[in-house]
């Protein structure tokens, strides 16, 4: 594995590697660890959903220590989501890649399907250092259905990937895009390369927020990934989060 300061650790069944890896911090661990599993039990998805995690499919998370001041943190799902679909592009064939598209914010599809998705979760420990993980679920050998969106896997794309060589793969990506994003420095350039692989920029999409949904065009996202959304009244919205639908 390139990166000469990251650590692996290969588990069998585990409930979440997110929950590993903050365990593990919660015990003092220095950070630059990855924690892979073969199964999760309890898988977690963003806002409070659940990932359904069999074997055959790729569950990591990257556990990091003070990655960037707490601010610039905002950044960093773009710089993940970046490194993630570089690493899924690689494991393509060139038909399926050039069908490949980050969703807003980080998930990505191939041919509309979603393929992958990404939670990061952050904590301050008690003594004051802050825990970052970066989970990354990949649909290899089967695509769960998610509920929300279709779903597709690598292998229906004609992949024969495993997860083993795409995980070395997200690691070498991880160690690029991240000394890029530079602890939030390199956020423009990570901005770029985000737009330039979107799905969607300028067309039509409604984003279902708690409380009620949104419609409007795609107008890109603003330097802390934001989604803009450009309204039929002329205003423009900001979005922090939500879910996202292409008529
Ligand atoms: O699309 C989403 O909502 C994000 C899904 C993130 C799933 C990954 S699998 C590895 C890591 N461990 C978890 O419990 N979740 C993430």
């Amino acid at each position: 594995m390139r990166g000469p300061d990251f650590r692996h650790i290969e588990l069998g069944d585990v409930a979440s590697t997110n929950l590993e890896c903050m365990d593990r911090a919660r015990s003092g661990d220095e950070g630059n660890l990855w924690i892979t599993a073969v199964r999760q039990t309890g898988g977690r998805a963003r806002r409070g959903r659940s990932w359904v995690s069999e074997p055959g499919n790729l569950y990591s998370s990257l556990l990091l220590i003070d990655p960037a001041p707490w601010a610039a943190l905002a950044s960093l799902p773009l710089a993940v989501t970046v490194a993630v679909e570089a690493a899924v592009s690689s494991a393509l064939p060139a038909e399926a890649a050039k069908a490949l598209r980050i969703k807003w914010p980080n998930d990505l599809l191939i041919g509309g399907r979603k393929t992958s998705g990404i939670l990061i979760e952050a904590e301050q420990m008690p003594d004051g250092r802050r825990a970052v993980v970066i989970g990354c679920g990949i649909n290899v050998a089967h695509r769960p259905e998610a509920g929300l969106y279709p779903t597709t896997c690598l292998a229906e794309q004609g992949s024969a990937v495993t997860p083993q060589d795409l995980f070395a793969q997200l690691v070498v990506t991880m160690d690029s895009v991240l000394s890029l994003w530079d602890q939030g420095r390199g956020v423009a350039a990570i901005r770029d390369a985000w737009i330039e692989r979107a799905q969607g920029i300028g067309e039509p999409v409604t984003v279902n927020l708690p409380d009620r949904q949104i419609s409007g065009l795609f107008d890109g996202i603003d330097i802390e990934g934001r989604l803009m959304l450009a309204l039929p009244d002329g205003n423009r919205q900001t979005i922090a989060s939500g879910d996202v639908f292409f008529s």
